[in-house]
């Protein structure tokens, strides 16, 4: 009944739309004199409905496809508004650093879109402007900060040993270890400790991680209800109320993690400096008393709830899929391996037992391998779909306000012009040069996994860290192999993020001592969340 009811008003309204299109963007712009890129004229009605029902990375074959036909930047007649797409660094570059400010908008969100960004309320939805600057500032600044970074370096070192005892355990059986809930677990726990404060217990961590993934899992499922919401919403009643439902779950779990921070910042206030040393500032902390500009108020409850989630979801799926593929390919190219434990071994000698976060620094073919992985297997095969602030040129096209802009990430870091034999891992590639590879692409983007310019990902630093920290150790402490006769397959699955289709199971042997019997150094029991 759904889905016939999708294709039937699907095609009642696509033809209704394209017209609609048409009227409000003449293929000329008059103040620009500039056409639209080009694209199919006719894309299939079932588009529209396929819109619906998928996310952008899954159309992502037909629009390489399109690119071949049209060229590097196409339009998609999708939804009612059109959508360009980009897959040309330099055009990227023209775009989001040359006229940053133009196109560092975002669009309107749709139904979905505005409860989960409390109406736009967070980071990445909101609109470029004051509301954005001042939230995005305050992560930065407050949290991101390198000196409020090196404060949880603690609670890094004990997440890595909660994930070395768990794969210790598990590969003492001698079967294959399964990677990814282990390193999906331990990213989570950082990021709600970062979020919350240090001093969460194993079923706390565990109660947010199931009310965010719940969310997470089924957020595809939702896209329907933004198809014309006041209808959905008496067709799709029981999606909208489920859809609610973990909206709802969400704020239950986080509510009081909220309040209990705004009273350990009260006693925080009540006392002395002295008595309060152990006290670590968390990201819900900075948000208490954030003022917002336009509505002269703090934020509400439900905005920090939304804040909160865009935390935990933006740095544990991205960063735990790109550990997974870098693992991967050092499982299956054991002479990079061997390489990297080398240059580690110059560095710390024979008998350290764990690399230190000062350490990695030093380490250049360490930087090389996180950066490899990240140009091979970015983790999102798109940044978010930006908007102009005003009608645009890009190349000889134009942007139009209404529209919306995407950049094609993993193209960008395939390109054959700027990398020879651009789909083989060679960390190599990134070793030679005196100067620091820059990520942010401010003189020319050659690979762009964070994105670039003033949307450019504001979490890379400490995704950086997290990544070399987490892949120094994890060899340091194991050697990985291959499961017998296995060769790991690198196919892609689309998610959230570009994931591995068949997840990395790897043979690992302990090669130096790990540690067991240190004391544990946060204020938590290391038992209590050894999952
Ligand atoms: C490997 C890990 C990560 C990758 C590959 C990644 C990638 C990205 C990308 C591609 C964007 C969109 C940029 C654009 O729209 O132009 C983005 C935005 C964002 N990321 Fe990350 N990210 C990672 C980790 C993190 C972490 C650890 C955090 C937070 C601690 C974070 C927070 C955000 C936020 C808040 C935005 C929205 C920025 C804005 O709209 O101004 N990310 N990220």
């Amino acid at each position: 009944m759904e889905t016939w009811f999708l294709i039937l008003v699907s095609i009642s309204i696509a033809a209704f739309l394209r017209a609609l299109i048409n009227l409000c963007l003449p293929s000329k712009n008059s103040a620009l004199n500039l056409k639209l890129p080009p694209g199919p004229s006719n894309f299939p009605i079932i588009g529209h409905f396929l819109w619906l029902r998928k996310s952008f990375a899954e159309l992502e074959h037909i629009i390489r496809s399109l690119h071949a036909k049209f060229g590097p930047v196409i339009t998609l007649p999708i939804g009612p508004r059109p959508s360009i797409f980009v897959a040309d660094r330099n055009l990227a570059h023209q775009a989001l650093i040359q006229n940053g400010a133009v196109f560092a908008d975002r669009p309107s969100a749709l139904a979905v879109g505005k409860v989960l960004s409390s109406n736009q309320h967070n980071i990445n939805a909101s609109f470029y402007g004051p509301t954005w600057r001042l939230l995005r500032r305050n992560l930065t600044s407050e949290l991101l900060h390198p000196s409020r970074v090196k404060s949880y370096s603690h609670a890094r070192k004990w997440v890595l040993q909660i994930l070395v005892n768990r794969f210790e355990s598990q590969s003492k059986s001698g079967n294959p270890v399964h990677v990814l809930a282990g390193i999906q677990y331990a990213m989570f726990c950082l990021l709600v400790l970062m979020c919350f404060g240090d001093k969460l217990n194993q079923k706390q961590i565990e109660e947010i991680e199931r009310v965010e993934r719940a969310m997470l899992l089924n957020s595809g499922s939702f896209n329907l209800l933004n198809f014309w919401p006041r209808l959905s919403k008496i067709v799709f009643r029981k999606r909208w109320s489920q859809f609610l439902q973990l909206r709802k779950d969400q704020e239950d779990v986080l509510i009081p993690l909220i309040r209990a921070r705004m009273k350990v910042k009260e006693e925080k206030l009540s006392k002395s400096n002295n008595e309060n040393d152990d006290y670590i500032l968390s990201y819900v902390d900075t948000l208490l008393d954030l003022q917002l500009p336009h509505e002269k108020r703090k934020l509400s409850e439900d905005e920090i709830v939304t804040l909160c989630n865009e935390f935990l979801n933006a740095g544990t799926d991205t960063t735990s899929t790109a550990l997974q593929w870098i693992m991967a390919n050092l499982v299956k190219y054991p002479q990079i391996q061997e390489k990297l434990f080398v240059e580690m071994k110059g560095v710390v000698g024979d008998a350290a037992e764990e690399i230190k976060e000062e350490e990695v620094q030093q380490m250049a073919y360490l930087k090389a391998v996180v950066l490899e992985g990240l140009r091979r297997h970015p983790p999102g095969h798109f940044v978010l779909p930006h908007s102009v602030t005003e009608d645009a040129k890009l190349g000889n096209y134009l942007v139009p306000k209404n529209g919306t802009i995407n950049f094609m990430v993993a193209e960008m870091g395939w390109d054959p012009k700027v990398w020879e034999d651009p789909m083989a891992f060679k960390p190599e590639r990134f070793m030679g040069s005196e100067e620091v590879f820059d990520i942010t692409g401010s003189r020319e983007i050659k690979m762009m996994p964070f994105g670039v310019g003033r949307r450019m990902c504001p979490g890379y630093g400490l995704a950086m860290l997290h990544l070399e920290y987490f892949v120094a150790n994890l060899v340091w402490k194991f050697e990985w192999k291959a499961v017998d006769g296995d060769d790991v397959d690198l196919s892609e699955k689309e998610e959230f993020t570009v994931v591995m289709k068949n997840p990395l199971q790897a043979i690992l042997s302990s090669r130096v001592f790990t540690g067991q019997n240190q004391e544990n150094s946060t204020s938590m029991s290391r038992e209590s969340l050894v999952a």
